[in-house]
């Protein structure tokens, strides 16, 4: 079964219902099926009490987990080869770990951008059929400010431009389509998590970024799981960047 031709089964392959693991990624699913999951971040608490909940849910084979510090080479390889080992083969990666931090911005390009590549070269290895793999989509979270400028964070903005550079990148590489590896970008508006509580002092301007906010409107985390879902869900669209605002999901890019 090819991932990226099958829509809707491409996610039949994963392992615990998407609900919960969308729940974490605050990302929403669509469809009622049990893959097995590995979660990652570098927060051992948030990882720990919500993997907790989740095994006893769905029994403690289902879901998988390991702190890792997206900014750590080592610390990225090990986590890809262990849930490759205990998977036996990769179908998604949804490398979403991201900061706003304008005043330690090496520290945000390190873990919005590096990060995303770190977790898409270790995607595409285990993905590859020459190592076993067999095709699958890794999506890269990136955010509006991928595709606008943003005056309170150019480091944050430059970052997730180069998410959606770099996705669009290797979408069109003909080793993507030899291997059947699909690469995927979102980028939304504000949305309603924890990264809204960035502090005043890792932004270019608080009163600035409160009224691009206000103008702009605050999503529900629902609507952006939404538009996750469908974007994983359509079949054939490696290369494709979605934003999603307020006034609701719109194809940026198709490679
Ligand atoms: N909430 C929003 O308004 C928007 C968020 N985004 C992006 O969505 C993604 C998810 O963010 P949210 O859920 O909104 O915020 P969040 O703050 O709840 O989640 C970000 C997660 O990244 C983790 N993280 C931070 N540094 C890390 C590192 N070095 N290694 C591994 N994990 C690390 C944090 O512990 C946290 O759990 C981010 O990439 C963010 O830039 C994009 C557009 C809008
Ligand atoms: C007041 C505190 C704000 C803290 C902001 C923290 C994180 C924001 C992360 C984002 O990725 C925000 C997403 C999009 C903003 C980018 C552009 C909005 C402008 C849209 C427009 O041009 O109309």
């Amino acid at each position: 079964m090819k991932p990226r031709s099958t829509g809707r089964n491409t996610l039949r392959r994963l392992a615990v219902p998407l609900s919960e693991v969308f729940k974490v990624l605050h990302l929403k699913p669509s469809v009622d099926i049990m893959p097995q999951v590995c979660l990652s971040d570098v927060n051992p608490h948030i990882l720990e009490s919500t993997c907790t909940e989740l095994r006893e849910k769905y029994g403690q084979d289902k879901v998988h987990y390991q702190v890792c510090d997206v900014r750590d080479d080592a610390q990225v390889e090990d986590l890809f080869s262990k849930a490759k080992s205990s998977f036996s083969k990769l179908d998604l990666v949804v490398n979403n770990a991201g900061v706003v931090d304008e005043q330690d911005w090496l520290k945000c390009i390190d873990i919005n951008l590096n990060g995303v590549i770190r977790g898409s070269l270790q995607g595409i290895k285990h993905m590859k059929k020459e190592n076993g793999g067999s095709g699958g989509t890794i999506v890269n979270v990136a955010s509006l400010a991928g595709v606008v400028p943003v005056s309170y964070s150019p480091a944050y903005a430059a970052s997730k431009h180069g998410v959606v550079g770099y996705t669009r990148s290797w979408a069109g590489h003909p080793d993507m389509k030899t291997n059947d590896i699909r690469f995927l970008c979102l980028c939304p508006a504000f949305a309603k998590t924890e990264i809204l509580k960035t502090k005043e002092g890792q932004l270019l301007g608080q009163k600035m970024a409160e009224e691009f906010m206000k103008k702009t409107g605050v999503m529900s985390v629902d609507q952006v799981t939404q538009a996750f879902t469908d974007l994983i869900e359509t079949p054939d669209n490696s290369g494709s960047v979605m934003s999603v605002t307020l006034q609701g999901s719109k194809l940026l890019f198709q490679v």
